[in-house]
């Protein structure tokens, strides 16, 4: 899976190289999307999706639907979450039936060549067709819950990673010395590993990982998360009693801006996330993935993609505000995810 990341790397840096070329500003949300689905496109399907050179790419094109901002995607959205026995007794989808067949057809077509070719790939799609094929009838999957599994792998990524990164370059833009001082962790360890990004240059890279969860403290790409109670629950010291059955709703995003915790919460501080600094705060101050058993599985890769990308770029390229980007930024009511109404542009150039 590393190698796989770190080939889907090459697109990122031809695509910014070009545009710095052409003296163009970058759309850092496109091209953060782009790497996306090509990081996901290429771990789970095993698929080039070529995202980068071909604008109508079908990735790119469903990927664009699935989150394409509706009030009436967002009514069916909240009515299937709230009621999800009367959503699936009444046929209502959230997922639009031409992005379900077109990812049904892709894994029906992977698994066809892959079993026809005896062809075996180290990704997650061949662990797939393992539990498909498996004798053992508890553990085995139809081709119908394979195509899920890759949907929502593919959905749970594409957004929120995105998401990440473009925010991260945006604070980096506007924070010149901590663009500074990321770049020079990354050129120190880049000597030390002899100018190759391994797993264990991204697991050094610790300054990086302050920003990083400063980040996704600022700007949490799910904003929130929802719990149903499995029992009656009196919260101690109140006189509220959470009802077995109610549904919770955890606002990930408003802890995240409280004062209590976070002093200041619209600076952008990595010092917040310092060894010391963290040891004080609440365990649960930090959400951005969720807690308990249901936290996000894709936690360490979505990290580890995010940190492939920003070396690629940083080690070549300084960024800046360019004047298109329009502050203070607005939240786009409508986005399952934080995203913001206004594009955001970066100026970018070569070191
Ligand atoms: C910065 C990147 C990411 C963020 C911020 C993020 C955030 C989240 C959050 C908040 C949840 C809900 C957790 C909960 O309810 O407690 C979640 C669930 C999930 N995420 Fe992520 N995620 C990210 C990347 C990824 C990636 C890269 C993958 C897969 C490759 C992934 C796969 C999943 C899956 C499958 C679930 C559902 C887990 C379950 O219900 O058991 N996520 N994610």
């Amino acid at each position: 899976m590393f190698q796989t990341l770190i080939d889907c790397e090459i697109n990122l840096h031809k695509n910014v190289e070009a545009k710095c070329e052409r003296n163009e500003p970058i759309d850092i949300k496109e091209i953060s999307s782009c790497f996306a689905i090509d990081v996901i496109g290429s771990s789970a399907f095993g698929l080039e999706c070529k995202t980068f050179e071909q604008e109508n790419s079908d990735f790119r094109v469903y990927g664009r639907k699935l989150f394409a901002k509706t009030t009436w995607g967002k009514l069916i959205n909240i009515f299937s979450t709230n009621f999800p026995k009367l959503a699936n007794a009444l046929n209502i989808k959230t997922i639009p039936n031409d992005v379900s067949d077109f990812f049904m057809t892709v894994v029906e077509n992977i698994i066809s060549y892959r079993e026809q070719n005896e062809f075996i790939r180290n990704d997650f799609m061949q662990s797939l067709i393992k539990m498909k094929n498996s004798r053992d009838p508890e553990k085995r999957l139809t081709g119908e819950e394979v195509a899920a599994q890759c949907a929502v792998f593919f959905v749970a990524n594409f957004e929120t990673s995105s998401t990440l990164m473009t925010f991260a370059l945006f604070e980096l833009a506007k924070n010149q010395y901590i663009q500074e001082k990321v770049r020079n962790e990354i050129n120190k360890l880049l000597n030390k590993y002899n100018g190759s990004i391994t797993y264990d240059f991204i697991d050094e890279l610790k300054y990086m990982n302050q920003v990083l969860d400063e980040i996704l403290r600022k700007y949490p790409p799910v904003p929130f998360i929802r719990r149903r109670c499995v029992k009656d629950y009196k919260i101690p010291d109140e006189d509220i009693v959470i009802e077995k059955g109610t549904i919770v709703v955890i606002p990930i995003l408003g802890i995240h801006h409280d004062k209590e915790y976070y002093p200041d919460p619209d600076k952008f501080d990595p010092e917040r996330f310092s060894e010391e600094n963290k040891s004080c705060r609440h365990h649960y101050a930090h959400l951005p993935f969720g807690e308990g058993p249901r936290i996000c599985i894709g936690k360490r890769f979505g990290l580890m993609q995010s940190k492939v990308g920003l070396t690629s770029l940083l080690k070549n390229y300084r960024f800046t505000l360019n004047k298109e980007t329009k502050e203070p930024l607005t939240v786009d009511l409508n986005s399952m995810v934080l995203e913001t109404e206004e594009k955001i542009w970066l100026d970018v150039q070569k070191i």
